[in-house]
């Protein structure tokens, strides 16, 4: 992370004559229509933009804006991060006291597996507080280029731990909730924050076998790109209002995202209807750059600054697109109205922040350090843990009892874990409670040993000082799994198993025969089965990244004080998996040298199921309402027709379906209600089932019941051809209650099958004019403009 950048820039800021926001009551502007508040944010940005020269323009296209002195506009930074609370590389925490820490909470692939729409815009609240708070201070920026919404196609991927896991679906029903809580309601007179779609699209490979994420070009079928890639971000684009987009590094079937037009705007604005002056696309950091090198697209690097441009890039991540547009201008491979285009919705989206308003009448611009890290949020950080944390395997000793005489072992690379606990893209954190500070705070003794020592590390040195250990416990606890060493942004695992020694070393603790329970960390996951069938080991878990109270989250779940309702947002494949698929196939159905990918595909056995998740209690479902068995598929149109739905795919499917669920056991739990759709309808090969409505139920009291109400939408009953168009088939319908299942709907639909959405087709003959034959080094990165001899630098 380029840190000193954050600093320079911090110093810009405190050395510069301006203040943090332009002064629309004394300065410069004050009576330009840029301060009129009540015309339009276009009208206002389009003021702004007529008085700057086609320099300051240019100067305007990267992510560190330097501003316009001559008209009071201050320096703006367009780069915040926010994945699981504030975080760098420009948000600047203080060094000590107030400013110096946030409120960190679990990686999104453990707040996914709360499957909590409404917790995930609570905490998505807490992080657009936050974020409000340290700008005020002048301490981060408005813009926040998160949630990153790629799918987790491929369980190598070094970035799936920052996702919800790897259903369309719900990876779609999670965003929408989480801009609503980063950005507010769209018709609040201000934004919260600018939420950014990342990363479109296609975005899922770092490095594997030689294939880096800066010149990957993943091929994907118009079906797999409809049904799987693109939901999550239709859904931000075209049913959440998200303020900014973030086009990748990769091309998709041969085009760099950042320099087509097909995605950037046929799909993106005009099929998803995103065409508001205040949303604006960002490059990935130096995706400019990489149109020319690697990818060979653009024919020199100011085309390739020019047709980031022209495709609908709006702000350059880097300073690739000021460094080389005038150049560009020059030569004349681009015009002024496309500039002014880009910057007129970034400074309209500035307008919708309240960025150019004076502060007394806007709620975010009171907010100081007071409404960072409460007790409230320091309490939804637990919750949230709590809530993702899945119980994968137990034979009845958990929830373990204990008392001052029990004497606890706590091993593992992970059992005294600081900053392991957030994951990457994470800030400073409130605290980090560790699983061993945790049992510190219960009346037990503690054994603690590390044990195996790094994830690779197979030797068996570090070990010894587990068995003293182990030999004094009555109850062995280890915790390891992997971290950011063999999972991380620019790094994919050339492995799904348990790294190292950790295996031996979980196996000979089990030979004590002692209760043992394993909890699995890390975002992507690891073959378990090896402790998934040892008898001596008597429960495991998994615990994602669990933020900043994890440790105690953990061990309130192993002691009962929580009970765990988690379910596994992501297949858990064996380890041979990756033997039979090459990371860089993003095809989804099964074929000859692919097994299929997820739980719709997948045709092998997986070690733990997308949706596992048990409880230290039973449940039974039953479907409440059942109104027919039977649909014409003209009566359903109709009745879309008539409804206000703004999209046909969004048209509800008759009334919720409810669904009453029981707890049959004694302890009370949570129950997440997961419903899918099976049946041999549509396109050949069908997936095995697709999820489409969940919803979390709270507290279930042993012997109670509570209703889960399912929505589901047209949209969820379509299979996509492959053309890309959604269709409503004629067949046979089932709607499973659970992995298992607990029950199900069975139902028809009959007529004539009907195109709920029809896909834009790409245009055809799309190549580059990038030079061949290109022999020079490539190193990639931000930051990194590599000058080959072979070209004639
Ligand atoms: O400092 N760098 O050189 C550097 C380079 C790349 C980088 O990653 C990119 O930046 C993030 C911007 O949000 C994207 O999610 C990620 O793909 C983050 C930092």
């Amino acid at each position: 992370m380029p840190v000193n950048r954050g600093h320079l820039l911090t110093l810009l800021w405190a050395g510069s004559a301006y203040a943090l926001f332009p002064d629309c009551v004394n300065g410069p502007l004050k009576n330009n229509t840029l301060c009129n508040t009540s015309a339009s944010p276009a009208e206002r940005a389009r003021a702004l933009v007529s008085l700057y020269t086609l320099e300051e323009k240019i100067n305007a296209t990267g992510s560190t804006a330097p501003g316009v002195p001559r008209l009071g506009i201050p320096p703006y930074e367009w780069w915040s991060e926010g994945l699981h609370g504030i975080a760098g590389p420009f948000t600047n925490f203080s060094d000590e006291g107030d400013y110096s820490y946030s409120t960190s909470f679990p990686q999104p692939i453990l707040m996914g597996a709360a499957f909590d729409d409404e917790l995930i815009t609570a905490v998505a609240t807490v992080i657009s507080t936050e974020a409000r708070a340290f700008n005020n201070a002048n301490r981060t920026g408005l813009d926040f280029w998160t949630p990153n919404i790629n799918p987790f196609r491929d369980p190598r991927w070094g970035r799936g731990q920052e996702t919800p896991g790897e259903d369309p679906y719900h990876l779609s029903s999670y965003v929408h909730a989480l801009i609503k809580g980063l950005q507010g309601d769209a018709s609040d007179p201000y934004k919260r924050v600018v939420a950014t779609c990342k990363h479109f699209a296609g975005y899922d490979v770092e490095s594997w076998n030689g294939n880096l994420r800066y010149q990957f070009d993943a091929q994907i079928s118009q079906q797999d790109l409809v049904e799987y890639y693109l939901p999550p971000f239709q859904s931000c684009a075209r049913d959440s209002n998200v303020g900014a987009f973030m086009c990748s590094y990769n091309s998709v079937n041969g085009v760099p995202t950042c320099a087509d037009p097909y995605l950037l705007q046929t799909i993106l604005r005009e099929h998803w209807g995103w065409t508001n002056e205040e949303q604006w696309v960002t490059s990935d950091c130096d995706a400019v750059q990489n149109i020319f090198l690697p990818h060979q697209w653009s024919s020199s690097r100011e085309q390739a600054a020019a047709d980031a441009l022209i495709a609908g890039t709006d702000v350059n991540c880097g300073t690739y697109m000021p460094d080389h547009l005038p150049s560009a201008f020059a030569q004349g491979l681009v015009n002024e109205t496309v500039l002014d285009q880009a910057l007129v919705r970034q400074y309209s989206s500035l307008v919708r922040l309240g960025y150019f308003d004076a502060p007394e009448n806007q709620p975010y611009r009171q907010l100081g350090f007071e409404s960072v890290a409460t007790n409230a949020s320091q309490q939804l950080a637990y919750k949230a843990a709590v809530e993702g944390i899945v119980l994968l395997k137990n034979d009845g000793v958990l929830p373990l009892s204990l008392d001052s005489s029990t004497s606890l072992g706590l091993f593992g690379d992970w059992a005294n874990a600081t900053s392991d606990l957030l994951g990457n893209y994470a800030g400073i954190s409130t605290y980090l409670h560790s699983p061993l500070w945790a049992a510190q705070q219960l009346n037990v003794t503690v054994n603690y040993a590390q044990g195996p020592g790094g994830q690779g590390d197979p030797t068996t040195g570090s070990w010894l000082s587990i068995w003293p250990a182990a030999d004094a416990s009555d109850v062995i606890i280890y915790v390891g799994g992997i971290n950011n060493g063999v999972e991380a942004e620019g790094m994919d695992r050339g492995s799904i198993a348990w790294t190292g020694a950790q295996l031996d070393v979980i196996g000979q603790l089990a030979q004590q025969g002692k209760p043992m329970v394993v909890v699995q960390m890390g975002g992507g996951q690891i073959d378990s089965s090896p402790i998934a069938n040892n008898p001596n080991i008597s429960a495991l878990l998994w615990g994602g990244y669990p933020g900043q109270d994890g440790g105690v989250a953990i061990l309130d779940i192993i002691t009962g004080k929580a009970a765990p309702a988690g379910r596994l947002p992501t297949t858990q494949y064996p380890a041979s998996f990756i033997n039979e698929v090459p990371m860089t196939d993003m095809s989804l159905r099964p074929g000859r040298s692919n097994p299929g990918r997820t739980y719709k595909w997948y045709n092998g056995t997986a070690v733990f199921e997308f949706g596992t998740g048990l409880h230290y209690t039973n449940f039974t479902a039953s479907i409440k309402s059942n109104t027919s068995s039977s649909y014409a598929i003209s009566d359903l149109m109709t009745i879309c027709k008539d409804s206000n739905a703004k999209y046909p795919d969004l048209c509800s499917f008759g009334a919720p379906v409810q669904v009453e669920v029981t707890n049959t056991g004694k302890t009370t739990s949570d129950y997440v209600t997961l419903a899918y759709l099976a049946g041999n309808f549509g396109p050949a090969p069908h997936p095995k089932k697709s999820l489409v409505s969940y919803q979390r139920l709270f507290a279930i009291n042993g012997g109670s019941s509570d209703t889960a109400n399912l929505n589901l939408t047209l949209g969820s009953l379509a299979r996509v051809d492959e053309k890309g168009n959604k269709v409503l088939y004629p067949g046979d319908y089932s709607l499973l209650i659970d992995n298992k299942p607990l029950t199900m709907l069975n139902f028809t639909l009959t007529g004539d099958q009907v195109i709920l959405e029809n896909w834009p087709q790409p245009p055809t003959n799309r190549t580059g004019k990038g030079v061949s034959g290109f022999e020079g080094y490539f190193v990639g990165g931000y930051g990194s403009d590599q000058k080959p001899v072979s070209i004639g630098y």
